[in-house]
Formats: structure tokens, sequence, C-alpha cells
């Protein structure tokens, strides 16, 4: 269970040569009541890993779509609570990792050792918690590593190849590249660095590495993964699913995970 079973599950999809994908979507958007239906239909669709945001009032690293699914999340009561619950009542029937995304200021009303333990009972795999700098993060990680949950590093451009080698080092299940300067959100195309970073971060990560932000479309994810070993894509999910065009989403996934050619170094 835990980081074993995200690590493990990765590995195979990689051997198998697929790209890896990982769909983020905002628990309790739609309500908590789809949230199984959700998880299980990405998980049909060839979602490699299921990143599952927990809404927060004051969300820094997100763009437009990911906040108004927080604040629909957040009207419809959803709370950290609320979510672990969820996952444990149908934990025995899903095989797909579950990551939860969410922010130090819920983790802390929660208590984090108490989150940790939770997390675990219900099955959750990984953690990203975006505003918890290399710097603060040992209470957290310990107490994480106790209960065998994978730690998700967050590597950003911005930073020196040093700091991106000791953060590809740390990080536990894969490395997320974020690959845009700026919030989450849809974007056309990447700039031309990412490709210099994402080797970067390949040559010293000894996981997976994930490049997110910013992808929505099938040949955006297969240029990226021939760069590192797949993508995470949210806020192109986030609105496919509140347009109600689910076979989109499986298309988009499907298309991600099969690369055309195959020629690519590992
Ligand atoms: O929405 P995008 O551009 O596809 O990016 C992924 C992103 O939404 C998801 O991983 C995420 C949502 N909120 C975050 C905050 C920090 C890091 C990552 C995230």
């Amino acid at each position: 269970m835990g980081k074993a079973k995200l690590e493990h599950t990765l590995q195979q999809k990689l051997t198998d040569n697929q790209n890896l994908f990982v769909p983020y979507i905002m628990a309790g958007d739609g309500g908590l009541g789809i949230l199984e239906e959700r998880i299980s239909f990405l998980a049909e669709s060839g979602a490699s890993a299921i990143e599952l945001g927990i809404p927060f009032t004051d969300p820094v690293a997100d763009g437009p779509t990911i906040q108004d699914a927080g604040k629909r999340a957040l009207e419809n009561g959803t709370s950290l609570k609320a979510v672990l619950e969820i996952l444990y009542s149908f934990k025995e029937k899903r095989s797909v990792p579950i990551i939860l995304m969410t922010y130090m200021n819920p983790i802390y009303s929660y208590g984090v050792e108490q989150f940790a333990i939770d997390c675990d009972k219900s099955g959750v795999d990984g953690v990203i918690i975006p505003d918890l700098p290399m710097e603060e993060e040992g209470m957290v990680a310990d107490k994480l590593t106790e209960s065998d949950i994978a730690f998700i590093r967050l590597a950003a451009m911005t930073s020196p190849e040093h700091r991106l080698a000791e953060i590809a080092n740390r990080s536990e299940g894969f490395l997320y590249a974020v690959s845009v300067l700026g919030t989450t959100g849809a974007r056309k195309a990447h700039s031309n660095d990412v490709h210099t970073y994402l080797e970067t971060l390949k040559k010293h990560s000894s996981v997976p590495v994930l490049a997110g932000f910013g992808v929505s479309a099938v040949e955006q994810a297969r240029e990226l993964s021939s760069y590192c070993d797949g993508v995470i894509v949210g806020s192109k999910i986030v609105d496919l699913f509140n347009d109600g065009k689910t076979s989109d989403v499986r298309a988009l996934i499907e298309g991600s995970i099969h690369p055309e050619s195959k020629a690519r170094a590992r």
C-alpha cells in the first residue's frame, strides 16, 4: 500500500511502454456523491494514478479553472475529513493509486500526525503540498514516512540546478515538474526551455518525472512525455467534466498514454 503501491504501479506502466498520465480532479466538484464514479471512470480510461484536490479558500498556485472548481466544492460543503471518509468507504474496490493535493493550512487544522494516519487508513498513496518549501518540510515528511505515504515534491523552472537535484533526490513516488512560470491553467504551448529543464530533472531523479501545468491536448502530452515519463493534467480535465464531455476525457487519456513513436530513451 501507499508509497510502494504508487511506485510499483507507475513502474509497471513504464515497463509496458506507456506514457504516464495523472489526471487531476477537485474533490467535491459536482458533489462528493459522484467522487467514486469519477475515480472509477478515470481508472478505466487508463489513468496511471489520480490527483485529488482538496478545496481551500486561498489556493495560491491555482489558476481560474481550478479556483472555480474549488469554490463549487466548498459550496458543496467539501472538507478534508469528508473526502478521507469517502475514500475509506470504497478503499477495497479501488486499484488506481490516489494522490491528495492539499495546501498546508487544511493539514495543520486537521493535525499533521492524524492526517498521515487517516490518509493511510483511507488508502491514500501519495501527497502533494504546493506551499511547503523544502526547508520547512521536515515535520510533515517524517509523519508521511511513518505512514508509508509518498511525499511527491514539486520542482520549479526558476530553481538552479543544484536545487533541482536536491528536490529530485528527495521526491517519492514521482517528481512533479511544474512546467510553466505561473499558476495552473490550460495553455496551447510550453516554452522551449521546458525540454532542457525536464532533461535536467530526469538526469537527477530516480523516480519518474511528470510534467504538469498547462497541458491540455494529446499532442502536447506526447511531446512533453518524450522528454520525461508523462504528464499531469488538471484544468482541461476539470473543464471537460464540468461541461459533461466525459468521452473527451477518455480520449485525452488514451491518446496520451500510447505514444505513436516509441523511439525514446529511458
Ligand atoms: O491545471 P493544469 O494547468 O493542467 O495543472 C495541473 C494542476 O491543475 C494540478 O496538478 C494542481 C492543481 N492545483 C495545484 C496546485 C499546485 C500544484 C499542482 C496543482
